[in-house]
């Protein structure tokens, strides 16, 4: 999708909602993590819409929640809604455009060879395509059974733009929707109906995503064995061209926004970090074009969080001096909005840091906290080996205790590990990418914690922690290839990591 990755998608209908107006149907869903909404409502005035769609935007733009209305583009232009959604008897999709201009999302609902090419030529960000099944909450035209999967299969195959589909989903039948080729689901029903909006909203959204998933490592592997007939010198000419194309589609759209936006404002990260790596933490967040700031006095760390875009806590060599400047920056930081990236190295090697981490995790709001399987494990309540600071031993549940973790803590974990995984305690990215050498040089997870920080510290628009993080980890371990395609000695590509996230920041 043009401004982020949707997976689930709300149609708002008060009438199809139980007795619950169309405000707490959205916030109980948001709850349960949709991706947008849109504003249909067809029995109330255009005024009542407008009243409905003031506070809808307000909670959708608090939440990133995309929101998006039906049928009227005066209604969405006057809302400043981020996009309208047209059919066939809607205004045509090129007048549409011309009055919307080029940032809003436009969603156009077709069903033929035709009224794809003609949304794709206005100027379509997506094709909406249904009713996939039988449906009681809108009167179909034509077809009262759905034009069925083969159909949406077919059709799917005419786009490049992603597709929607809508029509009669609910839970029993959504991976089979996506698995004929929908790239996000739209519902009515199976969300305003259900007895608990919120947990049917996960209920659907984690279903899509492991349907989803499935079908994205089959790609996944294949790359990979192609990946793997290529001769060293193939795959440096390779990488050198399409290195950004390998990102998902989603993220690769999230780091042009990021990289644009720090190439426009190179956000301050301030660091309080261990001073074993401080020198390389504050490299590679000016490589990726911000400013990094390493200050460790109580004072001065305070007062430079005025100026700062996001905080990095590393409790690389933590002392009760340092612990103490942690602690009260962090409170200051939450005070600001500023958010906050925490690296809890070693958590687990010894009581006083155990104890240091658990206050800081309890007593602060966490944007994101980044670390190898061991500390998630022992943060999770798990156990776990660690030789120093580094993790041993064998971590089958990861993802749960990942997950358990950043829905008790309600924040963004990152498990950097041979295959990384990113989750917001619902979603959940892994990676498998980079190289064996990114662990034969100390300090990279460090930087991959920096680097975390300095993407929290941009601000855009329509993409969340989650997007931003699994768009970061992806990019880093991508560049750590790049590096590594072309040396295979720790020192030397260290300096190549370095110069290729400069690179792809220009
Ligand atoms: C995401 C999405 N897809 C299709 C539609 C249907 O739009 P339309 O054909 O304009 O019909 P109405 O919703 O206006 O009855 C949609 N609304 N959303
Ligand atoms: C609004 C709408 N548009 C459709 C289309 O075919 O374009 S079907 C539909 C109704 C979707 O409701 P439910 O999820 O309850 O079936
Ligand atoms: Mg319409």
């Amino acid at each position: 999708m043009k401004k982020s990755n949707w997976d689930l998608y709300l149609v708002t209908e008060a009438e199809l909602s139980r007795g619950r107006d169309s405000i707490e149907v959205v916030k109980a869903a948001i709850a349960g993590g949709i991706d947008a909404v849109q504003l249909r409502e067809k029995n109330m005035s255009l005024r009542e819409r407008f009243k409905l769609g003031q506070q809808l935007k307000k909670i959708c733009q608090k939440a990133g929640v995309i929101f998006i209305v039906n049928d009227r583009i005066d209604l969405a232009l006057a809302l400043e809604a981020d996009g309208v959604h047209l059919g066939q008897s809607d205004l045509p999709a090129l007048t549409a455009r011309q009055l919307l201009g080029s940032d809003q999302i436009l969603g156009i609902s077709a069903h033929t060879r035709e009224e794809i090419a003609a949304a794709e030529s206005a100027g379509a960000d997506y094709i909406g395509i249904g009713a996939i099944f039988p449906t009681k909450s809108k009167k179909l035209t034509e077809n009262n059974n759905g034009i069925g999967l083969k159909k949406l299969a077919e059709l799917k195959k005419m786009t490049q733009l992603p597709v929607v589909a809508i029509g009669g989903i609910n839970e029993s039948n959504v991976g089979s929707v996506i698995k004929a080729g929908a790239d996000t689901i739209a519902v009515i029903s199976a969300l305003t109906r259900a007895d608990d909006i919120k947990q049917a909203s996960q209920k659907l959204k984690n279903t899509i995503l492991s349907t989803s998933s499935d079908s994205s490592s089959a790609k996944f592997n294949l790359k990979e064995k192609n990946f793997k007939n290529e001769t060293k010198a193939e795959l440096a000419i390779n990488m050198q061209h399409n290195t950004l194309l390998e990102l998902p589609t989603n993220l690769a759209d999230c780091w042009q926004i990021l990289k644009n936006s720090l190439s426009k404002n190179s956000p301050l990260i301030q660091h309080l970090t261990n001073n074993v790596t401080i020198n390389d933490c504050a490299n590679v967040t000016l490589n990726w074009g911000a400013l990094p700031v390493m200050t460790s006095g109580e004072r001065d760390s305070v007062e430079m969080l005025e100026s700062a875009s996001a905080l990095v806590l590393n409790i690389g060599s933590i002392d009760k001096r340092s612990f103490k400047v942690m602690l009260k920056s962090g409170k200051k930081a939450n005070q600001l909005g500023i958010p906050i990236v925490l690296d809890p190295v070693g958590v687990g090697a010894t009581e006083y840091r155990t104890c240091a981490i658990q206050k800081l995790i309890t007593e602060l709001d966490l944007a994101i906290i980044k670390g190898n399987q061991a500390e998630i494990s022992i943060l999770a309540g798990q156990q776990a080996e660690l030789k120093g600071v580094e993790s041993i031993g064998e971590y089958q549940h990861i993802e749960e205790a990942a997950k358990k973790l950043a829905a008790q803590l309600r924040t963004i974990i990152v498990v950097s590990a041979a295959e990384d995984i990113i989750t917001d305690g619902i979603q959940v990215q892994r990676v498998k990418r980079g190289d064996q050498l990114l662990g034969q040089v100390v300090g990279t997870g460090c930087m991959l914690t920096s680097s975390l920080a300095v993407m929290m510290g941009v601000k855009v628009k329509n993409n969340s922690n989650f997007i931003k993080a699994a768009t970061l980890v992806y990019l880093y371990s991508l560049l750590a290839e790049k590096a590594a395609v072309k040396i295979d000695t720790p020192a030397k590509f260290k300096q190549e990591f370095f110069d290729q996230i400069f690179l792809c920041s220009q």
